[in-house]
């Protein structure tokens, strides 16, 4: 059953959307350009637009059905929003904006663990302080922690990172990926970065100019030529499946992938046995046509080349299949000629940097 059924038909001036998905249960990043329609399609998810057509499901409840004229009002819907700007009330302590969320609640939901949403945020030492005397970040995880003490049968976030420079969204990111894998609500993520996608996200919709272009599981809308267009080409990515081999030496977890084994820093060791997802972006991928020696990367994947794609200017994108996992490499035009490369040949690829991914099992 799917956590979550969307089918929208709205204009708001000279925009349209129309879009219609269902998404399982996790985390769904609803991911596009700018104007794409990202906040419009959140807020009718919220109740806060009215479209001219529609039906919205979450779990077993409608929340909205204009067929039969039925329309849920916001506050009734028990969605946690969480805007781009926390908007806390700044004259309440963050206990205050926790209590006011929790009085939102429902009299018949499920009672929430007040003591392990502000564990799972890290916000107990905080909560005596108003808001203009948090950080960007600390006020963030005290809105998802109003939110979450809401009882929300759905939790959305409208790029809660938005507003953070780069140590902050660093800062924040563990959070989010330990709220994500353990709540036990489906959660919308609004985003433009891939990266948080590959962190937190189970399922990628794709949306572009009001319409869904894909909506699917990570893994398989990160080799979709749409989302590369949408992208960019030096955002072209894989995840590639490897499973965790013993305790991390000296602070590096061995994983073995079928192609070759892999070697990634870690600060906490990763459950032994446990399959992973890696993500390894095409730019940080080199090749080599034969065995390499006196060289420092040591993640290297013997590799079959699939197809070779021009790109503008100078590189050129060459698609491998590392036993049978989908792996890209950005390579210049100049290299490919001097190597002669061409499709079914064997080659090493030699990954520079990679990061842990969400994976679907942990
Ligand atoms: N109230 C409104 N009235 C008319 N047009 C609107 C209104 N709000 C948004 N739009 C237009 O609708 C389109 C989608 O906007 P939306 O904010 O949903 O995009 P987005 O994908 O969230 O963008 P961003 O990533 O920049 O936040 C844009 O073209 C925007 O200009």
């Amino acid at each position: 059953m799917s956590a979550l059924e969307v089918n929208l038909d709205h204009t708001q001036g000279a925009f349209t959307l129309e879009v219609s998905f269902a998404a399982p249960d996790g985390v769904t990043a609803l991911f596009g350009p700018s104007g794409s329609g990202k906040t419009t399609l959140v807020s009718l998810i919220a109740g806060l637009r009215q479209p001219r057509h529609g039906r919205i499901v979450v779990g077993e409840a409608v929340l909205l059905d204009t067929a039969k004229r039925f329309h849920l009002p916001p506050h009734r819907r028990r969605i946690g929003y969480v805007f781009q700007d926390a908007r806390l009330f700044p004259h309440m302590t963050v206990r205050q904006n926790l209590h006011y969320g929790r009085d939102l609640a429902p009299a018949d939901a499920v009672h929430q663990d007040e003591s392990a949403i502000i564990e799972l945020l890290g916000i107990g030492h905080l909560l005596d302080r108003r808001p203009a005397a948090l950080s960007g970040g600390e006020t963030q995880r005290v809105a998802i922690g109003r939110a979450l003490l809401s009882a929300p049968r759905l939790l959305l976030m409208d790029e809660p990172l938005a507003s953070l420079d780069q140590p902050r969204r660093l800062e924040i990111l563990p959070y989010l990926e330990r709220l994500c894998r353990e709540a036990r609500l489906p959660i919308v993520y609004v985003t433009h970065d891939v990266d948080e996608v590959v962190r937190l996200a189970d399922t990628l919709v794709l949306l572009n100019q009001g319409r869904v272009l894909s909506c699917a599981p990570v893994e398989t809308v990160l080799g979709d030529p749409a989302l590369q267009r949408l992208t960019g080409r030096h955002e072209v990515s894989a995840l590639l499946r490897a499973s965790v081999q013993g305790p991390p030496e000296d602070g590096v977890q061995r994983l073995a992938h079928p192609a070759g084994m892999m070697h990634l820093p870690v600060a906490n060791g990763l459950r032994v046995g446990a399959s992973e997802r890696l993500h390894v972006k095409a730019r940080d991928v080199a090749l080599a046509t034969g065995s390499v020696r006196g060289l420092s990367i040591r993640n290297r994947l013997t590799c079959r080349i699939v197809r070779i794609e021009p790109q503008a200017g100078v590189d050129v994108l060459i698609e491998l299949d590392a036993a049978g996992q989908r792996l890209a490499s950005l390579i210049t035009k100049e290299a490919l000629v001097d190597l002669a490369l061409a499709p079914g040949q064997q080659v090493v690829a030699l990954i520079k940097a990679m990061t842990l991914a969400r994976a679907s099992d942990r």
